[in-house]
Parts: C-alpha cells; sequence; structure tokens
C-alpha cells in the first residue's frame, strides 16, 4: 500500500508529464517526484505568456533530462518504458526491472497514431522526431504520395511539401474537417495552388525546437517518442524527388478501400481495369472508384492513447475513444491514479463552451491541473476546475495564415439553433462567428484580425449581441471602442 513517504511518479515525458512534474517539484520541494520517461529527450516549456485570459503561447524545447534535473534538485529522471502498473500495490515497473512505489501518480503517456493499417511498410505515420526524420528520408525519393485524413497533420503536409505530387484523400466534401467548415476551407484552397504557397510571409506563432546535439531519438522504440509540435517541420526539408514544385490533387468523400503491394497489385482485377496506372511500389484503391500508385501512403488519420501498459489487471474506466477516463480532478477510476494530456478523455460534463481536442495548450494546462489537483488532496484542500477549462481556445497556424480557434467554433454540438456572421477578404481574412440567441459562441479567424481578445470578451460574458447584427463583422467599426 501507498505510504506518504512514497514519492510522486509521473509517467511521460511530453508537455503533459514535464508540466506536471514540475508542477509538484516546486509545490513540494522536500518531497521526491520521480518522471518515467521512454525518450531520452523531455519537453520543456519556455517563454510562456498568457497572450488574454484564455490564449496563450509558448515555446516548446527538446532537452536533455539533466536539464530539467538541475532545475529542481528533488525531481529525478528515469529514462526506461514503464512495463506494467499494479494500481493495488501503489507500484509500477519499468522494462528494465526497476520498481518505484507511489503515493499519487500521474498517467502522461500520450498518444500514437491511429494508421489505417499497423504491417504495411508504405504506410507512414508521422509523430515523432523518428518518425518525421523517417518521412522525410523516404519523401526525399519520392514523386508521388497518398495523404489520408483531413486533420492537423494532413493540412500542414499538403501545403508544406514540395517537389511530389500529392494525392490527398479526405472523407469530406471540404478540406480540414476537424478545424474548419466548408466557407474557411474555401479561403484556405487558393493557397495550395503550387505558386501561390508563399512561405516567406512571417507569421508569428509558437516555436518548437529540438535537440540539434542529436543527442538521441525521441523514442527509443520508435513507437514511444514524445509528439511533435507547432512549426515541427521548419528547418526540415520537405522536398520530394521532383524538380518541379508540388501539385496536390484532392479525392473528397472517399476512404481508403484497398492497399496493394506492388505483386498484389498487378495479379489484381483492378490492375486490368487500370492498366495506365504505371509501376509504383503500393497502390491505393479509393471508395470512389479511383486508383493511384504511389511512392509510399501517409496515414494521417488521428491518435489512440496509450494506454497499454497500464491496463492488465486493473480496473480503468476507458472513453470511447479508449481513453483513460478522468474526473474533474482529473482522476482516474483507480485510486490515486491521475492522467492528463493525450492519453486521458474526460469525464466531465464540460463547459458549454469548451471541448477537448488532443493539443499542445491542452496538454500542458492538464498537466498542470492535474498535479495542482495531486497537491491538493495531499495536503487535504479544495480545488475548483480551472479557469482554462471554460473557454475552448487554440492559436495556430495553417497554409501560413494565423488561425485562431474560440469556443464552439464549428457549431459543435448547437444543431441547427445557430447562426453564422462571416466575413471574407480573399488572400486576406476569414471571419466567422457562431451566435445562438443573440449570443457569440464560438469563432474562427483567420489571418490577422486582431479581433480575438475582443471576441473572447464577447464570448465569455454572454452579453446580448442582437440588436448589432451584421454590424459586429463591419470593417469600418472598431469593434474593440464599439463594446469599450
Ligand atoms: C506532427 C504533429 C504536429 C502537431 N502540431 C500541433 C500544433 O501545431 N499545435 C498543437 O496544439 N498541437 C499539435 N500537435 C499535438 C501535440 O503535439 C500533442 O497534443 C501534445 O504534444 C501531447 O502531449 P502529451 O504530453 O500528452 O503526449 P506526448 O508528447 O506524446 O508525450 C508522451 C510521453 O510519454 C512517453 N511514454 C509513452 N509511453 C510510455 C511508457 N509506457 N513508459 C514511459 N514513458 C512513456 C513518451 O516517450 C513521451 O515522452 C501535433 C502533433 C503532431 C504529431
Ligand atoms: N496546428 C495544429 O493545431 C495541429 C494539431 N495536430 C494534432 O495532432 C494530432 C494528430 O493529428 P492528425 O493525425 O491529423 O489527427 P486529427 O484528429 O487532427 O485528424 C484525423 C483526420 O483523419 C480522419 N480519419 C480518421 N480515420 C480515417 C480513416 N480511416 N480514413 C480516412 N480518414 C480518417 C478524421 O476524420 P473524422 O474527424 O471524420 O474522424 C480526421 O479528418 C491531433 O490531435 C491534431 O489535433 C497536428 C498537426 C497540427
Amino acid at each position: 500500500m501507498a505510504s506518504d513517504r512514497d514519492p510522486f511518479v509521473i509517467v511521460g515525458g511530453g508537455i503533459a508529464g514535464v508540466t506536471c512534474a514540475e508542477q509538484l517539484a516546486s509545490q513540494f520541494p522536500s518531497e521526491e517526484v520521480y518522471l518515467l520517461t521512454a525518450s531520452p529527450l523531455v519537453k520543456t516549456v519556455t517563454n510562456f505568456k498568457q497572450v488574454s485570459k484564455t490564449l496563450e503561447e509558448f515555446n516548446v524545447e527538446e532537452q536533455p533530462s539533466s536539464v530539467l534535473e538541475g532545475k529542481y534538485p528533488n525531481l529525478k529522471v528515469i529514462q526506461s518504458t514503464v512495463k506494467l502498473l499494479q494500481v493495488k500495490q501503489h507500484l509500477v515497473q519499468t522494462e528494465n526491472g526497476q520498481t518505484f512505489h507511489y503515493k499519487k501518480l500521474c498517467l502522461c503517456s500520450g498518444a500514437r497514431p491511429k494508421l489505417l493499417t499497423q504491417d504495411n511498410p508504405h504506410v507512414l505515420g508521422i509523430r515523432d522526431t523518428d518518425s518525421a526524420q523517417e518521412f522525410q528520408k523516404r519523401l526525399s525519393k519520392a514523386k508521388r504520395i497518398v495523404v489520408v485524413g483531413n486533420g492537423g497533420i494532413a493540412l500542414e503536409l499538403v501545403y508544406e511539401i514540395e517537389g511530389c505530387e500529392v494525392i490527398w484523400a479526405i472523407k469530406d466534401k471540404a478540406i480540414g474537417n476537424t478545424f474548419f467548415d466548408a466557407g474557411a476551407a474555401q479561403f484556405l484552397i487558393p493557397s495550395l495552388e503550387p505558386d501561390k504557397k508563399d512561405r516567406s510571409l512571417p507569421c508569428k506563432r509558437a516555436r518548437y525546437t529540438t535537440d540539434k546535439t542529436g543527442a538521441g531519438q525521441s523514442g527509443v522504440s520508435g513507437e514511444l517518442g514524445s509528439a511533435l509540435g507547432p512549426d515541427w517541420h521548419e528547418g526540415v526539408e520537405l522536398r520530394g524527388a521532383e524538380k518541379s514544385s508540388s501539385r496536390t490533387h484532392m479525392e473528397y468523400e472517399c476512404e481508403v478501400e484497398k492497399i496493394y503491394t506492388q505483386q498484389d497489385f498487378f495479379m489484381s482485377d483492378l490492375n486490368k481495369e487500370n492498366s495506365k496506372l504505371g509501376m509504383w511500389p503500393v497502390y491505393v484503391q479509393l471508395t470512389n472508384g479511383m486508383a493511384y500508385g504511389c511512392d509510399f501512403i501517409v496515414s494521417a488519420t488521428g491518435v489512440v492513447p496509450n494506454t497499454d501498459p497500464f491496463l492488465c489487471g486493473n480496473n480503468f474506466e476507458l472513453a470511447a475513444d479508449h481513453g483513460l477516463k478522468v474526473d474533474d480532478h482529473m482522476r482516474t477510476s483507480e485510486q490515486d491514479v491521475y492522467a492528463a494530456g493525450e492519453v486521458c478523455t474526460i469525464g466531465w460534463e464540460p463547459s458549454p463552451l469548451w471541448q477537448q481536442m488532443r493539443l499542445w495548450t491542452q496538454a500542458r494546462q492538464m498537466g498542470w491541473y492535474a498535479a495542482r489537483c495531486m497537491a491538493a488532496e495531499v495536503l487535504e484542500e479544495s480545488i475548483d476546475l480551472d479557469f482554462c477549462f471554460e473557454l475552448f481556445s487554440h492559436i495556430t497556424k495553417f497554409f501560413n495564415y494565423k488561425v485562431v480557434l474560440l469556443g464552439k467554433f464549428n457549431a459543435q454540438g448547437l444543431g441547427q439553433d445557430h447562426e453564422l456572421l462571416v466575413r471574407c477578404t480573399k488572400g486576406r481574412e476569414y471571419v466567422k462567428v457562431v451566435l445562438s440567441g443573440g449570443r457569440m459562441l464560438g469563432a474562427v479567424l483567420i489571418g490577422d484580425s486582431d479581433l480575438e481578445e475582443t471576441f473572447e470578451n464577447l464570448i465569455l460574458n454572454q452579453m446580448d449581441l442582437s440588436r448589432y447584427g451584421e454590424e459586429l463583422l463591419n470593417p469600418n467599426i472598431d469593434i474593440e471602442d464599439y463594446f469599450d
């Protein structure tokens, strides 16, 4: 059983785990905190800046664990993969046989790509430094690739890749379904034309710095590295084998029906029907009847939480997406075991303006809040759900435009009960607000609209905006003065 003298133990050296460990180490300087992680480098948050009430910006640096240990003398980083958890004994065991008893444990083991198929060498996922390097190596020899998926990674790849034809297969009618509606997609599409890809425009956003010393890769096994983050492709040449710039061809409203190896393809009916497909290492048949040969396939089809090592012999409640279900104090269903970041799924009724998305900011917020909840329980204090879970907010960059998403930015869960106001200037900005009952519930801001703080306030204070009508988005009105 646990004793008060046992340490706090955190599993995972990504943003969630490191933030949690740092918070505990600084709050309990005379207690031991152990961070067990599969990756040799840890991710630390630097230059944290609260941009507005909920929007935040920070840089992330991949650092050797000694830097973290130097900052917190009571924090010990153990580089080893956790293989076993026995919650009744309050004990974790690592792959090299070390065991650790804990007083409180926080699982921050992230997620892994949910690939179209696990065992096909022609299907790649992008997650950590290792997989990004493998992708880069394969791309440098490629003339055509197929990208499947319509979320964050696919959006970044189709824009960044040069010198290689990209076939982009998506399930939806418009690009970027996890972030945008069809209107925003329409605004962004012209940026994919080869001559419109302007990477020289400065676009301020969080920076991601990898360890340049070559001190090690993110993941020992190639599977368990920490997730890459914003700007992971900066300084990484995403160039294919062709001299000309890239061409992106869209295949809408389709999924992958079947993947053929070269050998299988030549024996298949598909080859007989599509004899002009040419010679490629792999072939993809889509559900819309189209088929393509390509050098390899990128499966940018989401993630699945890394829970496997913790489940055997324990009784964790899992969510539908296989995340560890946590309550509003980040507690799992097992005693003294907390979880934060991509491995967990919230089990509380969220604020009407917030939803979980597996993002950098939420990993940091959850790691920090989980540490405060663990501390509160040890100190027998009460703690309220943190304000950061009040309003969803995300700043990022797509197609070199600054993108800010607030609240129910895609009218998620609102059904027909909402109206949209849109302002769009081709090539410059796309502004959309979601209103319900005259109140603003969400917004999408693409480009430099500078409206984020004002809209954040309007969403948070739920002011009745009915009488302003379309004036809300009138570009000739300085909206900040309007609501002062
Ligand atoms: C290519 C890419 C681009 C992205 N871009 C953005 C972006 O622009 N903006 C954004 O907000 N988000 C972005 N994300 C998502 C963001 O990076 C993640 O949401 C966030 O980093 C998750 O943090 P985490 O700490 O929960 O998990 P991870 O960063 O995955 O950390 C998990 C840690 O657990 C360790 N681990 C796993 N299993 C074990 C085990 N059994 N024992 C010990 N240690 C273990 C791993 O080694 C790792 O250190 C991107 C993700 C990818 C893949
Ligand atoms: N700038 C940013 O903020 C970025 C954030 N990220 C984050 O990193 C994580 C991983 O990114 P990513 O892999 O793009 O995941 P996302 O969850 O963002 O997107 C996955 C996409 O794949 C689609 N999909 C799922 N299964 C299939 C399938 N079998 N066939 C075809 N399409 C499928 C999903 O559709 P559906 O939704 O309908 O299931 C969705 O469009 C995400 O949490 C993402 O938010 C990544 C890059 C950039």
